[in-house]
């Protein structure tokens, strides 16, 4: 699903990730590692909105020949979203919706079973942590991905809306093949999440555990 050739990424000169040749199957996968191993860095250059030297493909879809088809199959969420604050979140919505080719039943439904129909017309400058944060997984949600990326999903969540979250990961997985990579310093839950693999990142290298 995922291919990883002769990744590496440095920042100034400083290398936090190499990656010779990985290919990665399909699934729902926890991304483990200490602070500042790589975690956030590596979601990112899969997301395609880090530059690094090597490639990566989802199947035989290269991001560096094929940047637009490539961003269409891949959704991230970020550890801390950072949104315009002056936008609304259906405003958030309609901009993702329309780059993501999803449609407004498909927004409607995510914003209903999350909750956040009562405030999605707000200026995000009104929203909590916290709602900020479900609406970035309500538009990593968007679309037609074929695999998501969500970085820290746990993080400032209150526990309807983890439920709603694990429920989407296990239905989008089985019924359309998504793949998962989930970054969390919390525990993510093997029986709320059948099928969880998990992959290390130590030492610079990315060690694949299954
Ligand atoms: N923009 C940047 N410029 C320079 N160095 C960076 C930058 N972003 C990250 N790094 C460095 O890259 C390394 C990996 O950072 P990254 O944020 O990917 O780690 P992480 O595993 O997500 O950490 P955490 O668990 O603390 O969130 C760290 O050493 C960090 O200092």
């Amino acid at each position: 699903m995922l291919h990883f050739n002769q990744f590496e990424k440095s920042y100034s000169g400083h290398l936090v990730l190499k990656i010779a040749n990985i290919k990665l199957p399909q699934g729902v996968f926890w991304i483990k590692g200490s602070n500042g191993s790589g975690k956030s860095t590596l979601l990112k250059a899969i997301a395609g909105i880090l530059s690094f030297q090597g490639d990566i493909a989802i199947g035989t879809i290269y991001l560096k020949d094929h940047g637009i088809a490539y961003r269409k199959l891949v959704n991230f969420a970020a550890a801390e979203p950072l949104f315009p604050e002056f936008l609304s979140g259906a405003e958030m919505i309609g901009l993702f919706a329309k780059a993501k080719g999803g449609g407004i039943d498909q927004a409607e439904a995510l914003l209903s079973e999350m909750r956040m129909k009562d405030y999605i017309h707000n200026p995000l400058s009104s929203y909590s942590s916290g709602m900020l944060k479900k609406l970035s997984l309500v538009l990593a949600f968007l679309g037609k991905p074929k695999l998501i990326l969500l970085d820290e999903p746990l993080n400032t969540i209150d526990a309807e809306s983890l439920e709603v979250l694990y429920h989407w990961i296990n239905k989008k997985h089985k019924e359309e093949g998504i793949s998962f990579l989930l970054s969390s310093h919390q525990p993510l839950d093997g029986i709320k999440l059948p099928g969880l693999r998990q992959i290390n990142i130590d030492d610079k290298k990315i060690i694949l555990n299954f």
